[in-house]
């Protein structure tokens, strides 16, 4: 379970979030939604260790990231916009040296790669990927490990449809294994066919916390419970 306890965090005088407590369960797919600036990416980054809490606990069964021991990638699969490969790196090359560097068999990058649809383009460098491309790269990364918990910032920009569809199967059948996964989204017609719970976020506060049947009972539809509660 991904425990959120209490979370602030704060630059200068600006709440970037505001005592944001809520749980993520096993078996889930739990949605992360707001407006921009809502919060959701500080929260992720928080909860993966790229950036420190003002106060409160982001934690994976009790642990704080940095306390997941020397290979938190077994714990942790992640894909955040911003961390970029080289340029001039090919998918399959990106893929070794992260699999390298966490004892990962090779044959899990071509797994992989295959998996997110990217292996005939394995060779060609990053550089010349499309966006779409990169993306899935990043989702190659993120599910190396298989690990017990995912989380995906932002995972649907820049797909085509097909990809789009090819994320939505992908994480429900994650999840589906008994493991936590947290992704944030703009996309709420397609969050609406994934998430098991929905948690907003508004100016840094959380403002929704329900199952998605709750929230499809009471607005029909995501997008209305977005406009009704989360956006001001
Ligand atoms: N390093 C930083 N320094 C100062 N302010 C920051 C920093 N990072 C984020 N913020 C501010 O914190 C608030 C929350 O930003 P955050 O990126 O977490 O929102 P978000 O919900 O992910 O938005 P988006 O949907 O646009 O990605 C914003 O007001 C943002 O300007």
């Amino acid at each position: 379970m991904i425990e959120i306890a209490g979370l602030s965090k704060t630059y200068g005088d600006k709440h970037a979030l505001n005592d944001v407590s809520f749980r993520a369960e096993p078996g889930e797919v739990t949605a992360l939604i707001g407006p921009n600036g809502a919060g959701k990416s500080t929260l992720l980054h928080i909860l993966l260790g790229l950036e420190s809490a003002s106060s409160g606990m982001a934690a994976f069964d009790g642990k704080r990231y940095s306390e997941l021991g020397p290979n938190p990638l077994m714990t942790v699969g992640s894909f955040i916009d911003g961390l970029m490969p080289y340029p001039s790196r090919t998918g399959l090359n990106h893929l070794h040296w992260i699999a390298l560097g966490d004892g990962i068999p090779f044959s899990r990058c071509d797994e992989c790669l295959r998996l997110v649809g990217l292996y005939e383009a394995r060779n060609r460098t990053y550089k010349t990927y499309s966006l779409g491309m990169k993306q899935r790269l990043g989702i190659a990364v993120a599910i190396l490990t298989d690990a017990p918990y995912l989380i995906l910032d932002e995972p649907l920009n820049g797909l085509d449809p097909e990809g789009i569809k090819w994320v939505r199967d992908f994480i429900k059948d994650y999840a589906s294994g008994h493991r936590t996964v947290l992704v944030s989204s703009h996309y709420m017609a397609e969050l609406e066919l994934v998430a098991d719970h929905v948690v907003g976020l508004s100016n840094g506060r959380k403002v929704l916390d329900d199952d998605i049947d709750t929230l499809l009972d009471g607005y029909g539809s995501l997008e209305q419970a977005y406009f009704n509660v989360v956006k001001e």
